[in-house]
């Protein structure tokens, strides 16, 4: 973990203090929810981590609806609902989507009036065929492997509640996008976007994705351990695959050939693919996050970095 000097640094035990009067504590309902989010997320990380977090973005919210109304007052204008939008970065696989949704199960049982939603930006990827077309199929996950503009456009038109917004999505089965399939957010009070490229800055472009964010976060681990859960993942579509055959689903051409080729191109596509991404283009947007959780062997978090300022 670099030294990052805009920080403060809790270790697990420090952090886990920071859980406010707000809100009771997590329930057993609580908690049989959140397991329905993952089997293996851990409940000490809900009561320690998550249940802090809940707190400080309780009081980023509620800043920014007084800050939103405020605003509209000056400029004369009928107050009116902006959605807050929360952005997580960090690695391919080190556990975005699974932080996002841990989020949101824990937001929508504190806001049960509010409609939080979850997208990933994997939708937003080029369609394999136009990834090769481009010539950049072992790039996808590269910064110019998106179609940013409409990235954008999809936050300015949910930050201006034009509604409902359609977003295209993204299957790990089907390694590439979903062709005739729209999805819709409508009207939500809170969006949690996660994905690799949410802090980047892309060239050639005046507004960047985390113009949109309200609060931001990033998901740091070591790289080799990051590796780990890749391969984990990885071995977790094959078998699903021997389970229940799929001539369509992409990890189905594995099942023919030697797992320990199968293995081999798997280490080797994390090592000059997503391990190269993480390296260049992904890591060196964590000092944009406010908040920065440090996951070790586990997935166990061992230290939160707040930003200062
Ligand atoms: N807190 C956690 N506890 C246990 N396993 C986890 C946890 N977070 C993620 N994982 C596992 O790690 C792998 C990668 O997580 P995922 O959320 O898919 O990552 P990302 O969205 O960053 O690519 C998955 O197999 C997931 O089940
Ligand atoms: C679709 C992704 C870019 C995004 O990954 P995620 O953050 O959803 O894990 C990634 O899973 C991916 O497909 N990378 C390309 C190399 C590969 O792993 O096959």
């Amino acid at each position: 973990m670099p030294e990052l000097m805009n920080y403060n640094c809790y270790s697990r035990e420090e952090w886990s203090h920071f859980h406010g009067q707000y809100f009771h504590n997590i329930t057993d309902a609580d908690l049989e929810q959140i397991k329905s989010v993952d089997d293996e997320v851990s409940l000490t990380d809900v009561q320690q981590i998550y249940s802090p977090i809940r707190h400080l973005l309780h009081l980023y919210l509620l800043n920014y609806q007084q800050l939103s109304q405020a605003k509209a007052q000056f400029l004369g204008q009928k107050p009116h609902k902006i959605p807050f939008i929360i952005g997580i970065s960090g690695s391919v696989a080190v556990g975005k989507s699974t932080t996002a949704r841990l989020l949101k199960v824990m937001l929508q049982r504190t806001y049960p009036q509010y409609k939080i939603e979850q997208i990933t930006t994997d939708g937003f990827l080029y369609p394999n065929q136009e990834l090769q077309r481009r010539g950049i199929l072992q790039e996808k996950g590269f910064p110019w492997s998106y179609d940013n503009q409409k990235l954008l456009q999809f936050l300015e038109d949910v930050k201006a509640n034009r509604h409902p917004v359609a977003y295209p999505s993204y299957s790990h089965e089907n390694y590439d996008i979903v062709a005739n399939q729209t999805n819709l957010i409508d009207d939500p009070d809170i969006l949690i976007m996660e994905g690799i490229n949410v802090l980047q800055l892309p060239q050639n472009q005046q507004i960047y994705v985390s113009d949109y964010f309200d609060f931001a976060i990033y998901v740091d681990a070591d790289p080799q351990l990051i590796e780990q859960w890749y391969i984990h993942r990885f071995k977790g579509f094959l078998k699903a695959q021997q389970k229940h055959p799929d001539p369509q689903n992409y990890y189905y051409q594995y099942l023919q050939r030697p797992p320990q080729d199968v293995m081999a191109m798997a280490h080797r596509v994390w090592r000059e693919v997503n391990y190269k991404n993480l390296v260049e283009y992904i890591a060196p947007t964590m000092s944009r996050a406010d908040l920065i959780l440090h996951k070790t062997t586990g997935h166990v978090i061992d230290q939160v970095l707040l930003k200062k300022y």
